[in-house]
């Protein structure tokens, strides 16, 4: 079963559609790319299936489960978790304190058990500590723990918020953008991470990226989208030469 079934998704802002009948599918353990020029759609797919946006028709399913009836929260607890944009950390927050937040939004918690702090919750910190600490040192940010983020540059930031995303576990990650911003050795060196990530975690992968060297190296395939409609799909190569796709890049240049 696939991992991710997006069909036939309309999400409209009043009387424009930002997204028109999208559907595609997202294999366990794939790196699904998605490019197309500025106001394709992009961001908002990541936004209907975080539940930010609501879907006009279509669905979205995990693992076969319908996710647009659910609250946003339970979503990441279902085991996707995502990346913006634009950063979203806690700038006034340690490194360490920023992973532990993304960590407990995937447990569910119980008030009392944590007043009481029952074995169950001593369990649970422990485990929380362990899996920041695995994070730290897949993407070698050891030395960064106790840093404040607004302290941080904006290439170490953008590794905060992904280490964050990863915290929480997800069997689904999903990258807004993740080398814009970074010079050419920090894009490489986020490649790197992006492969440790889908290899050594097993995590399926689906970003949004402009930066089509990144791309060309990870991604499995990748789906070209303008005007909120799907252009192509499949390998690298295939999407880059078709002509649908061309003339939306050359459209959107002029
Ligand atoms: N909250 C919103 N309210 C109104 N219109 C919106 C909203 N969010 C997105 N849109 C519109 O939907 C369309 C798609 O926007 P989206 O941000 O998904 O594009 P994108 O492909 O991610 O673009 P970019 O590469 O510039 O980030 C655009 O026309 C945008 O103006």
């Amino acid at each position: 079963m696939s991992t991710l079934t997006v069909d036939g998704l309309t999400v409209a802002f009043g009387g424009i559609k930002a997204l028109d009948e999208v559907s595609f599918h997202v294999e366990p353990g794939e790196v699904f790319a998605i490019i197309g020029p500025n106001g394709a759609g992009k961001s908002t797919i990541f936004n209907a299936i975080s539940r930010i946006y609501t879907a006009r028709a279509g669905s979205i399913r995990f693992h076969g489960r319908e996710i647009l009836e659910l609250p946003p929260h339970e979503v990441v607890r279902l085991g996707i978790a995502r990346t913006f944009q634009n950063i979203e950390l806690f700038e006034k927050a340690t490194v360490l304190q920023n992973l532990l937040v993304g960590r407990h939004s995937r447990v569910r918690r119980s008030a009392w058990r944590e007043f009481l702090f029952l074995p169950g919750v001593r369990r649970g910190e422990r485990a929380a500590r362990r899996k920041v600490e695995e994070i730290l040192d897949l993407l070698d940010m050891q030395h960064l723990r106790d840093a404040l983020v607004c302290d941080l540059p904006y290439g170490a930031r953008k590794n905060v918020e992904l280490a964050r995303a990863l915290c929480a576990e997800p069997e689904l990650l999903l990258l807004d953008e993740p080398a814009s911003g970074l010079n050419p050795e920090e894009t490489a060196d986020m490649s790197f991470w992006l492969k440790d990530i889908k290899e050594e975690l097993g995590v399926t992968i689906v970003m949004v990226e402009h930066d089509m060297n990144l791309v060309g190296r990870i991604a499995n395939r990748v789906m070209a989208l303008a005007g909120g409609r799907v252009l192509s799909v499949g390998s690298v190569e295939e999407v880059q030469s078709n002509e649908r796709v061309q003339t939306a890049y050359l459209g959107a240049a002029a």
